[in-house]
C-alpha cells in the first residue's frame, strides 16, 4: 500500500466475534506499518462514500438463517440499489472476511452474497474470500487472520462437515537447502519487531535475559487471539516456552 493510503476495516457482528476479528486484523496491520488503519463498524460509516477508499477489508458474520446482522442493514440496503453502475467500486481494492457456521445451511451468506455485490459493482478482490467456521477445531481464524496478510496459502481439501479437514498449505519463505519428509512436524515462530520488544521490555521494567512462563487461556475463539499475542510480545524473552 501506498504510504499515504487509509486502510478500513469494516465489520458487522451480532454477537461481538466480528469485532474481535476486525479489531485483530487492524492491530496486524498497524504492526506491519500500515500508516492509517481504521476500524469502523458497518453504521458507522456512510456508505455514499464508499467509492472513495482505496482499501477495505469487510468483517461480517451471518446470523438467523442466512440473515445479516442488524449492523449492516442500512449499509446491505443502500449496495442494493439498480441505479448504481457496474463501475460505481471501480479503484476499490477490497477482501472479505465472514464468520459462519458450517452446521448452518446457509453457511456464512452474508460474506458470500457481500462479495458477489462488491465485486459485480466493479470492486478488485485483493484476496479470495475468506470464510470462518465456528465448527473448525481451531476456530474461525485458521482461515481468516493467516490468509488475508497473505503469509500463506491454506486450501480445504475435504469437503465442510465430512469430519475430517485436510489443508494444502504453502509457506512461501522456507529456505531452499531445507530437506524434509511426508511427516515432518514444521514450526513457525512469528518474526519479531526489535523496537516494540524493546519498548515493551522498558515499559515493564524487565530484564531482557529473563525466562518468561506464557499462560495460555483455553476459551473457545479468545484462545488463538490471546495465545498470539503472547508469543508475539514475548518469546524474543525467553529461550524456551
Ligand atoms: C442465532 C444464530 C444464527 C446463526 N445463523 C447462521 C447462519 O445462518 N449461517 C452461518 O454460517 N452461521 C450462522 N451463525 C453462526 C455465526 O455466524 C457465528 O457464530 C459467528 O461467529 C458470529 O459472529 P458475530 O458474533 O460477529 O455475530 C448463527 C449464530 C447464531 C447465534
Amino acid at each position: 500500500m501506498e504510504n499515504n493510503t487509509r486502510f478500513l476495516i469494516l465489520y458487522a457482528s451480532q454477537t461481538g466475534n466480528a469485532i474481535d476479528a476486525a479489531e485483530r486484523v487492524g492491530s496486524e496491520a498497524e504492526h506491519r506499518g500500515c500508516p492509517a488503519t481504521v476500524v469502523l463498524s458497518m453504521d458507522d460509516f456512510h456508505v455514499t462514500t464508499l467509492p472513495n477508499e482505496e482499501a477495505v477489508v469487510f468483517v461480517v458474520s451471518t446470523t438467523g438463517q442466512g440473515d445479516i446482522p442488524n449492523s449492516m442493514k442500512v449499509f446491505w440496503r443502500f449496495l442494493l440499489q439498480k441505479n448504481l453502475s457496474q463501475n460505481w467500486l471501480k479503484g476499490v481494492r477490497y477482501a472479505v472476511f465472514g464468520l459462519g457456521d458450517s452446521g448452518y445451511q446457509k453457511f456464512n451468506f452474508a460474506a458470500k452474497k457481500l462479495d458477489k455485490r462488491l465485486s459485480d459493482l466493479g470492486g478488485t478482490p485483493i484476496i479470495e474470500r475468506g470464510l470462518g467456521d465456528d465448527q473448525h477445531p481451531l476456530g474461525f481464524f485458521l482461515f481468516g487472520v493467516c490468509i488475508w496478510m497473505g503469509e500463506i496459502k491454506n486450501q480445504l481439501l475435504t469437503r465442510v462437515g465430512c469430519g475430517k479437514d485436510v489443508c494444502h498449505v504453502e509457506f512461501e519463505a522456507l529456505s531452499p537447502g531445507m530437506r524434509y519428509q511426508v511427516g515432518d512436524a514444521l514450526e513457525v515462530l512469528p518474526s519479531q519487531d526489535p523496537s516494540a520488544v524493546e519498548a515493551f521490555i522498558q515499559r515493564c521494567n524487565m530484564n531482557p535475559d529473563s525466562y518468561i512462563t506464557v499462560c495460555i487461556v483455553f476459551c473457545d475463539y479468545w484462545f488463538l487471539w490471546k495465545r498470539s499475542l503472547c508469543v508475539d510480545f514475548l518469546l524474543p524473552l525467553s529461550a524456551s516456552l
